[in-house]
């Protein structure tokens, strides 16, 4: 059984992850962890009435012996402490949790070597987003005018979407650097041509209903290909997740993208 502890619980992902590790035969859950909780146990949540699983609102009352695999669906702001905390008990962390940066990533993976332990941080988990900024990335090898619009609810706390950014960076690994527009184009509105990202585009839509989906725009001599994605329900993460935590215990590193244990 693969022990596993499950951060941000009470959250929109926190609360499917939380469902699909108690439904899972292959794990079991021992801990759920959320500083702002007022549970002591999850029984005291009516949905998980029969359960008796302990709740932690202080990393120093997790029980680091008993848990092998730290599911983090948290905050851009609290995920980096987390995914350390796990990494220095030897804990493995899949991380769904997005807005880490580049410097925050690096640290992480040198703690992981240092601690001999795997992880995995995944832009996305669903097997459509996986595919696409696969897709997208052999697309733009051959049509380089690219621009990308991701769509979520309007609960989401970072833009652009972990998605968006990981599929502007895996094109820009194999286009050359471009300015995408008219070199002599001006915003009459702040921000109508989105964010840039070495010259990429990127926009960002919010609204209530969506749940997550993505649509990569490429423009050639008199002809266009549009990749998209779409996420309807959470329940679209869970097989990544539960192939993540099945694997990870046999790495000793961190890991970036679902790809590289599909
Ligand atoms: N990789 C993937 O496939 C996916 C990634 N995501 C990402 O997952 C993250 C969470 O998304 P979502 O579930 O919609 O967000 P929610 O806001 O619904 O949930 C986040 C939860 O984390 C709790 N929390 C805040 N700080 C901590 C902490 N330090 N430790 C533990 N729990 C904490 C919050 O509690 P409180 O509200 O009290 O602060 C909240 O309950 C986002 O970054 C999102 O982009 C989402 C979907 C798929
Ligand atoms: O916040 C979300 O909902 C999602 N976040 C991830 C992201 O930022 O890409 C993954 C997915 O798009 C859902």
């Amino acid at each position: 059984m693969i022990k596993v502890l499950v951060a941000g619980f009470k959250g929109r992902m926190g609360n499917t992850t939380t469902k699909m590790v108690i439904q899972n035969t292959d794990f079991e859950l021992t801990g759920v962890y959320d500083p702002n909780a007022t549970e002591k146990n999850i029984n005291e949540i009516l949905e998980f009435k029969n359960m008796d699983i302990p709740v932690y609102t202080k990393t120093s009352e997790i029980n680091t012996e008993n848990t092998d695999v730290w599911i983090d669906f948290t905050s851009p702001s609290s995920v980096y402490e987390n995914a350390k905390f796990a990494l220095m008990n030897k804990i493995s962390p899949v991380i769904g949790t997005t807005g880490l940066t580049s410097e925050q990533v690096d640290n992480l993976k040198k703690i992981a070597i240092e601690k001999t332990t795997g992880g995995l941080i995944a832009p996305n988990f669903g097997i459509s987003a996986v595919l696409l900024m696969q897709f997208a990335q052999h697309a733009a090898k051959y049509l380089p005018d690219v621009e990308i619009i991701e769509m979520h609810h309007d609960n989401k706390l970072d833009a652009p979407s972990g998605t968006a950014l990981n599929t502007a960076k895996m094109i820009a690994e194999v286009r050359k650097q471009k300015i995408q527009g008219n070199p002599e184009e001006k915003e009459s509105l702040l921000g109508a041509r989105g964010a840039d990202y070495e010259g990429m585009r990127i926009h960002s839509v919010r609204l209530p209903g969506y749940v997550a989906h993505e649509q990569v725009l490429f423009g050639g001599k008199g002809e266009a290909l549009t990749i998209r994605q779409d996420s309807f329900d959470r329940i679209s993460f869970m097989s990544g997740v539960e192939v993540a935590v099945k694997k990870i215990g046999a790495y000793n590193e961190l890991l970036i993208g679902l790809e590289n244990l599909l």
